[in-house]
């Protein structure tokens, strides 16, 4: 897949040169309603013998829009995964527009004319809720006008499950509440975050559990405290394993909050290098503990309920 960046005003001649089939959105999470975007948009550049090509944004329009802080947006795929998704679904090539103060005072109609027809689309896909500027003015219903007869319009209905709306919103508030079993429901695959090991306490090998403690970047979402049930890639290995969000309550009060892994069947050290985490099931709450011993006894039922987990769900390392 290409992936092009595109800052206002763009060079025309990074762009693909031959008629695409675009999707557009922002696509957190390309959970199963993007996925169903992505896939009508696919279909259509098959028929037509296009390349599918998706547009994505750099920064979350709430940052551009509703001037929310940038260090405060937590997403549930960061650039690099979402990108990586676009390939599993097809994608040919990638716009990601820079939502800067050169492109959000721009008109639908200069929208329209530079990034879609300027994008050479022969047909665009989006989301019924989809808009390229304000609400009322730049929203699918308006889209016709602007096109001029100059691409076709896909409109592709939201995807319903239980009958509510397959969205972003609810996967971020299942993964805040640790409710990884309907979060992954709605995304259609295992929710991954990835991080850096770094040193911790040097405690966990004492506890006879020594953990990976992750360093995560700060607009990556990660669940909501307490312990899970994980399956962890590092050094070329996928291993099953459980994980604790907290602050470790146990050995004092006020401490930071932490990431960190036991990883079963496994005894290397490896500080520095990268884990991607995929996030299975939660266990239970933090507790504060009245003793290291009895940290340990939870710890091994932990790992009990872990197994039993995969068990039950007949997950191996290899699904
Ligand atoms: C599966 C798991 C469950 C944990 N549960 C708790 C807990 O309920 N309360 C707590 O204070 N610490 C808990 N911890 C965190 C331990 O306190 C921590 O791993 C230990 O202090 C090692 O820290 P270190 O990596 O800095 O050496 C848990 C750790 C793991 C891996
Ligand atoms: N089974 C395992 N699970 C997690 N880390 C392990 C395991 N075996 C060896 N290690 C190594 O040991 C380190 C964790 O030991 P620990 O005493 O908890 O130290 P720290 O507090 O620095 O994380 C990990 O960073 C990793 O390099």
């Amino acid at each position: 897949m290409q992936v092009i960046y595109l800052d206002e005003p763009f060079n025309k001649k990074i762009i693909y040169s031959a008629p695409t089939v675009l999707a557009l959105g922002f696509f957190d999470g390309v959970h199963l309603g993007h996925q169903q975007v992505i896939r009508v948009a696919k279909k259509e550049a098959e028929k037509r013998g296009l390349k599918l090509a998706v547009m994505t944004l750099d920064r979350h329009p709430s940052i551009a829009f509703q001037n929310v802080p940038q260090n405060s947006v937590k997403y549930l795929t960061p650039l690099k995964r979402k990108l990586e998704l676009f390939v599993k679904l097809g994608a040919d090539i990638t716009y990601v527009v820079a939502l800067n103060e050169k492109i959000v005072p721009m008109g639908p109609q200069e929208f329209v004319d530079k990034y879609m027809v300027g994008l050479n689309a022969a047909a665009v896909v989006a989301g019924e809720d989809y808009t390229y500027g304000k609400k009322n003015i730049a929203n699918m219903q308006t889209l016709a006008e602007y096109s001029k007869n100059r691409f076709e319009i896909i409109t592709v209905p939201y995807l319903k499950k239980n009958g509510s709306k397959v969205g972003s919103t609810a996967v971020r508030k299942y993964i805040d509440t640790g409710d990884l079993s309907n979060a992954n429901k709605l995304l259609g695959y295992t929710y991954q975050t990835s991080g850096v090991v770094v040193h911790g306490k040097q405690r966990g090998r004492k506890l006879g559990f020594p953990t990976i403690n992750l360093n995560i970047s700060n607009n990556e979402r990660i669940p909501g405290e307490g312990i899970y049930a994980v399956k962890v890639t590092i050094v070329g290995k996928t291993v099953l394993g459980m994980a604790s969000i907290g602050r470790n309550e146990t050995f004092g009060k006020g401490q930071e909050q932490t990431v960190e892994i036991n990883l079963f069947d496994f005894s290397q050290t490896v500080y520095s290098e990268e884990a991607v985490v995929q996030w299975y099931c939660k266990l239970r709450e933090q507790q504060k503990f009245p003793d290291a011993k009895s940290l340990i006894l939870q710890l091994k039922k932990d790992k009990q309920n872990t197994l039993n987990h995969f068990k039950e769900k007949q997950i191996g390392i290899y699904d």
